[in-house]
């Protein structure tokens, strides 16, 4: 992937760091980033032994071109320091914060990576960092966590505590989560990185996955976190372009093409106006298109 280019992050699915069947097989079922964790699916009685587990993994294991992101232990436990030291060393691409609540734990986070990757040797700034927001200060502070540090690659939201902290559960229609998918939402695009939806956790409610899937596709989400692997292909089911909207998305990229030829930045195409957000638009539903293996490297649709 060119340096410039944005990673696809529709589905990072959760893995137990304590179960090694699940942590040897997780590249086999094509999630865009792979979650390993270290905090609330591990028993304390087994957090060593799941560091320990996953160190090994990220260091034999192939798991392709998957990002690999690891659920550390908060600040408040004894596990956290060890297990950046551990991650880091191992060459983890992304660290998760669990329970986020200010900009100033990232900035925390920050240093004890940096300072890990001085210890181990790894290039500085090559770990990235992501916060999950799980409580209604983490909410509040959403836009200050964002912009925290540039090596923020996204913030998520985390339904199951949040709604704990809310005093209230999850319902089918979502509403309980209005605000706080839109505060994270709007605190990811304005600092410029990814925005994650919740995990959804009724493996025999299909329906109600795809009716959440859809709606946080609509207001933007780049993707959710997710906690079985049958939900991959439900996620990038909704996510792919359709055939419309890659021949329309192909129409605008040629047409913008020939107008730059020409010296104009903004054309008219079949009565609608076409600028930069359009282009931007069309550039991201190639990348989704190439990416649900609908169109080759140069655009071409693939016939199935
Ligand atoms: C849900 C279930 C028990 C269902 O089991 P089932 O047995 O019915 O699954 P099946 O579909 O039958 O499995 C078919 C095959 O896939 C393998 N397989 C399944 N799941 C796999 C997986 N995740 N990774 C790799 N492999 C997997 C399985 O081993 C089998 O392999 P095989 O035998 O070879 O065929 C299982 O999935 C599971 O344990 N999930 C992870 C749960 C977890 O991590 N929870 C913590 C994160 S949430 C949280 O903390 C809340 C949060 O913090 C979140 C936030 O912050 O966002 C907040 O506050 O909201
Ligand atoms: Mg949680």
């Amino acid at each position: 992937m060119a340096e410039t280019e944005e990673r696809l992050r529709r589905t990072m699915m959760f893995v137990p760091g304590n179960n090694p069947a699940m942590v040897k097989d997780a590249g086999i079922y094509g999630a865009d980033s792979i979650m390993f964790d270290l905090e609330d699916a591990v028993s304390m009685a087994e957090k060593d032994a799941a560091r320990a587990l996953v160190y090994e993994a990220l260091k034999s294991q192939d798991y392709g071109n998957a990002e690999l992101v690891v659920r550390i232990n908060g600040d408040d436990t004894p596990y956290y320091h060890n297990d950046i030291k551990a991650m880091v060393k191992a060459g983890i691409d992304v660290i998760r914060l669990p329970k986020t609540e200010t900009a100033d734990m990232i900035k925390t986070l920050e240093a004890d990576v940096l300072a890990a990757e001085k210890e181990f040797g790894r290039e500085e700034g090559s770990t990235h960092l992501m916060a999950a927001i799980e409580s209604a200060k983490g909410v509040l502070n959403a836009p200050a966590i964002a912009a925290a540090s540039d090596r923020m690659i996204g913030i998520a939201l985390s339904a199951e505590d949040y709604t704990t902290d809310m005093k209230t559960h999850r319902y089918p229609d979502g509403a309980e989560l209005e605000f706080a998918r839109n505060m994270v939402l709007h605190a990811a695009r304005a600092a410029g990185i990814a925005a994650f939806d919740t995990v959804f956790t009724n493996m025999d409610d299909t329906e109600g996955f795809y009716r959440e899937t859809r709606y946080i596709h609509q207001l933007g989400f780049d993707g959710k976190s997710l906690v079985n692997p049958r939900q991959i292909a439900m996620v990038n089911e909704v996510y792919q372009p359709t055939a419309k909207e890659i021949a329309n998305a192909k129409n605008v990229i040629n047409a913008i093409e020939e107008a730059r030829i020409k010296g104009s930045g903004v054309i008219s195409m079949n009565g609608q106006m076409v600028d930069r957000p359009v282009v931007l638009r069309a550039q991201r539903v190639m990348r989704l298109a190439k990416a649900s293996h609908l169109v080759d490297e140069e655009g071409n649709t693939i016939e199935k």
